[in-house]
């Protein structure tokens, strides 16, 4: 169980763009964050992926407070996490299974990442990966060649290739058709319920928040303006969002 009490993010020229958001992470939660533009969505999936600062709150991880705690016990925390960005970033060159296997490889002993040998678990565990989000028949294909779909599920293969128990996507189905969006947001559903992952999605489209989320965060001007379990935002929620 993860708590955050009390974010908030000030930029350094005094802009404060999160202010006191509290909240619970579950495992095998699936919340969507969502809110208009410029509302602190990214910002909020940055904080809480330990990828921007926090200016004050807590983060309470397993019970210990992260933002209080020594180097190796944020150390331990952030590799149980992943964040995902809107458009993966690749190794272009490499086929999709060297991708998550790159990913993997921080699991892995000194020796054979310096020796850069694969073990078949390795090997058979990318596979798996890959299975579970689609993408077994293109594991040999370059990144290059990948859609956009195809690259988004590939970012989230290697995630879940290298043990990520909490998974933060920034707008992971934008700049996708609508038939990708679903799939994916399918996909991210079914992992996060099969593996008990717990994920967190800023998104634009609240109708497929509405459809995959169990919890949906509005978010406005930096703040948690209203949120909702399990069930569709009235017409007045969406007001209070626009
Ligand atoms: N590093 C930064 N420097 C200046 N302003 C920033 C910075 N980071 C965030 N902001 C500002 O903070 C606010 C929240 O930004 P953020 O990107 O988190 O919003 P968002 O809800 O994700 O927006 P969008 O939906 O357009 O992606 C915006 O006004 C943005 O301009």
């Amino acid at each position: 169980m993860i708590t955050i009490a009390g974010l908030t993010r000030k930029l350094p020229q005094g802009k404060v763009v999160l202010k006191d958001i509290r909240g619970q992470l579950e495992a095998g939660a699936f919340i969507a964050v969502v809110g208009p533009s410029g509302s602190g969505k990214s910002t909020l999936l940055k904080c809480l992926a330990l990828k921007d600062p926090w200016s004050g709150g807590e983060y309470l991880f397993d019970g210990q407070n992260l933002l209080k705690a020594g180097m190796l016990a944020k150390w331990k925390a952030r590799r149980k996490m992943a964040y995902l960005e809107q458009k993966p970033i690749l190794y272009e060159k490499k086929t999709a299974l060297k991708n998550v296997l790159i990913g993997a490889i921080g699991q892995v002993p000194w020796f054979r990442r310096v020796t850069g040998m694969v073990r078949n678990d390795d090997y058979m565990g990318a596979m798996e990966t890959l299975e579970s989000v689609g993408l077994i028949d293109r594991a040999h294909q370059h990144a290059e060649k990948l859609s956009g779909g195809e690259r988004q599920r590939v970012a989230i293969a290697r995630a879940i290739a290298h043990g990520a128990e909490l998974l933060f996507a920034d707008e992971p189905v934008s700049g996708l058709d609508p038939h990708s969006q679903e799939d994916i947001m399918d996909r991210l559903k079914k992992i996060c319920k099969e593996k008990r992952t717990t994920i967190v999605v800023a998104m634009h489209r609240l109708e497929l928040a509405e459809k995959f989320a169990d919890e949906i965060w509005g978010l406005k001007d930096g703040q948690i303006e209203l949120k909702v379990r399990g069930r569709r935002l009235t017409g007045a929620e969406k007001a209070r969002l626009s």
